[in-house]
């Protein structure tokens, strides 16, 4: 523990360019510079989260196991979240299924929720007003 070393967001931002190119997947920090020229999916896309967090960008296009291997031989230490740093990512781990279809249900779950608690409250309100007219009609 304690051995791997650890970059803040500000420190990984600074390798940006294509010969010192860092990228964070999952909090973790690669370098990526020396896979750039061989990356099937293009120099481009990389250098498009050169410095940043790619991880949704990673996540989105459904990477193979082979190209998570790659990443582990690239790693060169952990993020550091400092305290206003954006939060993590929500992709699905990597170790999750197959499937990227599953990724707003967390979102479902709150807005469902969100329209229950609404919901009660507005019948709270109509019960209220129902009880204060009876009274002031007697
Ligand atoms: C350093 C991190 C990355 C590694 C190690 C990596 C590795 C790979 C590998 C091995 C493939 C071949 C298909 C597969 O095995 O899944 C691939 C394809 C691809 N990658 Fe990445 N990739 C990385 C980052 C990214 C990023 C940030 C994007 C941004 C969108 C991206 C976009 C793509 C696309 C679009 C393909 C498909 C290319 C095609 O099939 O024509 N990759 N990547």
């Amino acid at each position: 523990m304690g051995e791997s070393k650890e970059f803040t967001l500000q420190e990984v931002a600074e390798h940006n360019t294509k010969k010192d190119l860092y990228m964070v997947i999952h909090d973790k920090v690669y370098n990526v510079s020396s896979f750039l020229s061989e990356h099937p999916g293009g120099e481009e896309v990389i250098l498009d989260v050169a410095g940043q967090d790619g991880t949704e960008a990673f996540e989105d296009v459904g990477h193979s196991d082979e190209a998570r291997e790659i990443l582990d031989g690239m790693l060169v230490g952990d993020l550091k979240r400092l305290p206003g740093d954006p939060a993590a990512p929500r992709t699905a781990a990597p170790t999750a299924s197959s499937s990227s279809s599953g990724s707003s249900s967390s979102f479902g779950v709150g807005l469902y929720a969100f329209i229950l608690l609404g919901g009660a409250v507005a019948y709270g309100a109509y019960q209220y007003l129902q009880t204060s007219n009876a009274a002031q009609q007697q």
